[in-house]
């Protein structure tokens, strides 16, 4: 008896984790990989691109800078399409998500110069990717706004919302004959809380106003998209037959014990840091999220949150084909527990929260970004609740390692294989997730890091003026994983790169 209860816990346990093991991506899922364009296109001021807020500011604060780099030349991707193209094929990806640059296209930020040279290039590439079956997913905005238009006060100027209305129709005229999924921001919670600190004359007095400066920015950015996603719906989806959706950055935040409290903490700062940008579009009663503003309130706070009108409400609302994610790590959250004032200015900073990664979490070459256990599952699940079972693309995801040659990117490949069981635990819970894009394709210029930091799954030689490009360990897992639509933790690459038969 006793033999036949330990052989059926055997049987049991094997087949459990061969079960978990042979867990498959369905064939309809979206593998991709992501890039932006001051990232990675370089040619800065060829062919009639105007400047933007990153040529200026790293031009002339290269202090800002870690290693002092800027993106001039980048991966140089404007030269380098086609290279970057065969190597999406070379993963067997089905699609590739990049961004337009504003300035590339419009040189003066205003639609009434439209610089042929910028709209070839985007045409080349897109032609070049459909060529090959990958499906182009476009970033109309990824933080590289026109410098003219940020010396007429930028996103926080109400007019910012024309602007962009009428850059997105350029873009929608050009390419939504082929282009058939636009996201109209990469990250606004970056956007209004980071990098509207980092750019412009007058950083100081922009930390002073932060509260003021956050809500205006999240108010004109929302209402931008939702004029963006309202011009493709009434003039373009017809003959286009396209989608538009955003991508806003979702951190997981954990209660950091089981305390209420901490609870509360953790649901403020989700609200706080993602739900000031989600709530407005995607929830059932549009606008700020009110419980947070209360909160605010409730501390004495010094700022009141600036709420829409019912009129700009019901404009917002509902202005999403799709929820874009761009999810990177967890933090844990504890109330009342604030030791030191963050370096990173935040909405929050009126709320006593102690934020801080799990203490085994692994990490990686920039500290506040860590292996938090399936938290692509946490962050996904809550916003299925929280906003009516949308549906999902993970828009970014990746691993950033040191300077260096990290061909044999370990750390990275642990990275992507704990990401493809988060994803399956989506999946497997019915959550509508429809794709994924691994940051990045390649390595590129991350902002304040420069080229201190490498996120792609090909590495690129950036003191060769032909910026050459070699495939990491993590590149060949990425495409094991995308043909056999399973994680197998056996495979190891021969590190030989080629392209498979149908790309
Ligand atoms: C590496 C990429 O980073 C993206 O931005 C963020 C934002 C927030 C987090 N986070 O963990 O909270 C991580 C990355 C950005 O969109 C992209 O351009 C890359 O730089």
């Amino acid at each position: 008896m006793k033999l036949v209860l330990v052989l059926s816990l055997v049987v049991a346990t094997c087949l459990g984790s061969t079960v978990r093991q042979q867990r498959r991506f369905p064939d309809d899922f979206i593998f991709g990989a992501a890039t932006s364009a001051y990232q990675i296109e370089g040619a800065w001021d060829e062919d009639g691109k105007g400047e933007n807020i990153f040529d200026y500011e790293n031009h002339n604060f290269p202090e800002i800078i870690v290693d002092g780099s800027n993106g001039d030349i980048a991966a140089d991707s404007y030269h380098n399409y086609k290279r970057d193209v065969e190597m999406l094929r070379e993963l067997g990806v089905d699609a590739y998500r990049f961004s337009i640059s504003w300035a590339r296209i419009l040189p003066t930020g205003f639609d009434d110069e439209v610089n042929p040279a910028g709209i070839a290039y985007y045409n080349n590439l897109i032609n070049e990717l459909l060529k090959y079956n990958i499906a182009p997913l476009v970033t109309i905005y990824h933080w590289d706004l026109p410098k003219t238009l940020q010396d007429l006060g930028g996103i926080l100027n109400p007019e910012f919302t024309d602007w962009f209305e009428d850059y997105a129709r350029v873009v929608f005229e050009n390419f939504g004959d082929r282009v058939k999924k636009f996201l109209t921001f990469n990250e606004p919670r970056e956007i209004c809380i980071v990098t509207l600190m980092d750019t412009g004359s007058d950083v100081k007095d922009k930390i002073n106003s932060k509260a003021v400066t956050t809500y205006s920015c999240a108010k004109h950015l929302v209402v931008a998209h939702a004029k963006a996603y309202r011009l493709y719906d009434q003039e373009f989806r017809a003959k286009q037959g396209g989608e538009c959706g955003i991508t806003i950055s979702v951190p997981w935040y954990e209660a950091g014990t089981d305390n209420p409290e901490d609870e509360v903490a953790a649901e403020l700062t989700r609200q706080g840091e993602w739900g000031l940008f989600a709530h407005p579009i995607f929830s059932a009663e549009g606008g700020f999220p009110k419980k947070f503003g209360e909160a605010l309130i409730e501390k004495n706070a010094s700022l009141v949150l600036a709420d829409f009108t019912e009129e700009e409400k019901a404009f917002v609302k509902g202005t999403a084909d799709f929820f874009g994610v761009n999810h990177y790590t967890a933090l844990l959250v504890y109330a009342n527990k604030k030791e030191i004032e963050s370096s990173m200015p935040s909405v929050l900073d009126e709320l006593d929260i102690l934020m801080e990664p799990g203490e085994n979490w692994p990490v990686s070459a920039s500290s506040s970004l860590t292996l938090a256990p399936d938290s692509i599952f946490k962050a996904l699940s809550h916003l299925r609740t929280l906003y009516n079972d949308p549906v999902f693309y993970i828009t970014e995801n990746g691993w950033p390692t040191d300077s260096g040659l990290d061909i044999i990117d370990n750390d990275r490949v642990r990275y992507y294989r704990a990401s493809m069981e988060s994803l399956l635990n989506c999946l497997d819970a019915g959550i509508r997730l429809k794709g994924y894009m691994a940051w990045s394709l390649m390595d590129n210029f991350e902002w304040t890091a420069g080229y201190t930091q490498r996120y792609g799954i090909y590495h690129v030689d950036f003191s060769d003026p032909a910026r050459t490009r070699t495939p990491k360990k993590s590149a060949f897992v990425y495409k094991h994983i995308i043909k056999h639509r399973y994680v197998d933790y056996e495979y190891e690459p021969d590190m030989i790169m080629t392209i498979d038969e149908g790309h």
